[in-house]
C-alpha cells in the first residue's frame, strides 16, 4: 500500500532505498530508476521511497510545461510498486535551503542507498552534487536509458516534441 507524505510531515523510516527527482512525465528513464529502487528495496527487505517536488523545479524556475500532475505521478509510482512518496512543496523558501539542510532531511529516512543519476544536483543554486551526497550515503548510479535514436530520454525532450506537435514521438519515450 502506497503512503504519500508531505516533506514537512518529517517522515521517519528505520531503513529505506530512496530515489529523488522531479519525475515529470514518469518517462521510461524514470521508470527504470524507480523499478531499480523498488527491486533493491525488496531484496534488502526495506521500504522504497520516491522523494519528489511540486511543482517540478524546471516549471518553477523556467516556466516549463508540466507533463504530469502530482496526482498522476502518484498513480504511476503506485503502479511501479513504490512504498512511500514524499512530496516537497518547491517554493521560494525551499529553493533557498542549503545542501546540508536537505542531507539532514534525508537522514531521517535512513537510506541504505540512494539511486540518482550522476548529474543530480540539490540545494540552493544547485550547490550540492553527487560527490557531496556520497560523503553521507551510499549513492548508486543509474545507467542512462536512451531512445532508439541513441539520445537520453528526458522530460525536456518530451516537452520539446509536444511543442513541435509531434505527440506520436513522445509515446515510445514515455512508455505509457
Ligand atoms: C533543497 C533544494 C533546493 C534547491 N534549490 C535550487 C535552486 O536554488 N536553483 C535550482 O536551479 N535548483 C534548485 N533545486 C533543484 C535541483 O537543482 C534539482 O532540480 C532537484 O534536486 C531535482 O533533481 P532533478 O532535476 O534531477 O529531477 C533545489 C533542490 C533542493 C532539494
Ligand atoms: N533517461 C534516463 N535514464 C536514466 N535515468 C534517468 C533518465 N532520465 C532521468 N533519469 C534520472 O531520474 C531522476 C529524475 O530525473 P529528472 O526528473 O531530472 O528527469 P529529466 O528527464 O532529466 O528531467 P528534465 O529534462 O526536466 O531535466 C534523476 O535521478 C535522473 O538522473
Amino acid at each position: 500500500m502506497l503512503e504519500v507524505h508531505a516533506a514537512n510531515e518529517k517522515l521517519i523510516l528505520p531503513k529505506s532505498i530512496i530515489t529523488i527527482g522531479a519525475f515529470d512525465g514518469v518517462h521510461r528513464g524514470h521508470q527504470k530508476v524507480i523499478r531499480e529502487t523498488v527491486r533493491e528495496s525488496a531484496i534488502e527487505g526495506v521500504q522504497s521511497v520516491v522523494y519528489t517536488f511540486d511543482p517540478p523545479p524546471r516549471a518553477y524556475f523556467q516556466d516549463a510545461h508540466i507533463l504530469t500532475s502530482v496526482k498522476e505521478k502518484i498513480q504511476r509510482f503506485k503502479k511501479l510498486g513504490v512504498d512511500y512518496v514524499v512530496i516537497a512543496p518547491f517554493d521560494e523558501s525551499y529553493t533557498k535551503r542549503s545542501p546540508e539542510s536537505f542531507i539532514n532531511e534525508l537522514k531521517r529516512l535512513n537510506p541504505k542507498s540512494i539511486r540518482v543519476g550522476e548529474d543530480f544536483r540539490f540545494g540552493k543554486s544547485r550547490e550540492g552534487d553527487v560527490d557531496l551526497l556520497k560523503k553521507y550515503f551510499l549513492v548508486q548510479p543509474i545507467h542512462t536509458v536512451c531512445c532508439t535514436k541513441g539520445t537520453r530520454i528526458s522530460s525536456t525532450r518530451i516537452r520539446e516534441l509536444i511543442l513541435e506537435g509531434d505527440i506520436q514521438q513522445t509515446e515510445p519515450l514515455l512508455g505509457w
